[in-house]
């Protein structure tokens, strides 16, 4: 019996099926069990039949997950192919399910939000994001219930190395804001130049989205391209002027900020250093944001990451 725990608990560790993100906990206490009681046949088997039960309930959610997962990108592949998508489109497809899959162990992490009661969402992201979103630049001296608001608006996606988020010229109709990897704000032949790079609590595309129409003000100013892979925040204009209706005084503040920020773009004469050498710059270096908290840290798997980087690199 005390044998069997241990060989139970070594073909635990040596399993595929705890290589995935949601169980990679389980794999290390299995690895810590047979570490500290090798040799204690009797305590493993204890402590193995008491946990019996728990972990049940956790790989039975876990492979739920894991199944759900499989069946949507089993339905997107079989979608592409029935409408002969080119398979350069469909390779990048599998990359995203993939590297979604395994930095964040669910496909859409709003959806999981949105059982829950109200109370406890505000609770989850005040937890996860509030002290970041105060320190971004762009909402000092907004009142923090907007804040609040906000965050409960937040939709979370993963852009691929390459992938333009926003281009030049486009209707602003969302602002983002980093979560995790960098963006390149680019520009020039072939959008060869790269006017900065912008890393996890920075936020971009907002200026088209605080100017009105008129005279062609909510175009985008600027090329925007992930830089590896990108998690961002996204934030539909639609949901910040809903908000900002109960707010008019965090109104007041944005629209002066966007007034700012225009301004800056006009005065492109006066641009950062290298920018005014190739004379293509909007305006200077943001000053940099903080970094945003890594609610979702702990599930990535480093080494799944590193080889979909590489492909996705590759293609
Ligand atoms: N020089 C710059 N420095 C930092 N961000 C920029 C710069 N130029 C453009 N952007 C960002 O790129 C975005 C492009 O879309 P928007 O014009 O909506 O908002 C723009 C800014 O957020």
């Amino acid at each position: 019996m005390g044998r069997k725990a241990e060989t139970h608990c070594r073909a635990a560790i040596e399993s595929d099926i705890l290589t995935s993100p949601s169980l990679c906990n389980l794999r290390f206490i299995f690895r810590l069990l047979y570490t500290s009681f090798q040799g204690q046949p009797i305590i493993m088997t204890a402590v193995i039949s008491v946990s019996f039960l728990e972990m049940r309930d956790v790989i039975g959610a876990a492979t739920a997950a894991q199944t759900y997962f499989r069946a949507s990108m089993d339905g997107c592949v079989a979608y592409m192919n029935t409408y002969t998508i080119p398979k350069l489109v469909q390779n990048r497809v599998r990359t995203w399910y993939n590297y979604t899959w395994a930095s964040q162990g669910m496909l859409d992490e709003s959806e999981l939000l949105d059982k829950m009661p109200l109370v406890m969402r505000i609770a989850i992201a005040v937890d996860i994001n509030l002290a970041t979103f105060q320190k971004i630049q762009l909402f000092q001296g907004c009142d923090q219930q907007m804040l609040v608001d906000m965050l409960l608006r937040l939709k979370s996606i993963i852009y691929l190395p390459g992938d333009y988020v926003v281009m030049k010229g486009d209707i602003g109709k969302e602002m983002y804001i980093i979560k995790s990897g960098a963006v390149q704000v680019v520009g020039g032949p072939d959008n060869s130049i790269v006017f900065v790079t912008l890393k996890a609590g920075c936020v971009f595309g907002e200026i088209s989205l605080l100017q009105s129409a008129k005279d062609g003000g909510n175009r985008r100013t600027a090329n925007v391209r992930a830089y590896g892979f990108a998690n961002l925040f996204v934030l539909e204009k639609k949901d910040l002027f809903d908000i900002l209706v109960h707010y008019p005084e965090s109104q007041k503040v944005l629209a002066k900020k966007g007034r700012q920020l225009i301004k800056s773009k006009a005065a492109a004469g006066a641009p950062a250093k290298e920018e005014k050498q190739k004379g293509l710059a909007l305006f200077g270096q943001k000053p940099p944001t903080p970094k945003l908290l890594k609610a979702f840290g702990n599930l990535r798997k480093a080494g799944l990451l590193d080889k979909l980087k590489k492909g996705a690199e590759e293609t």
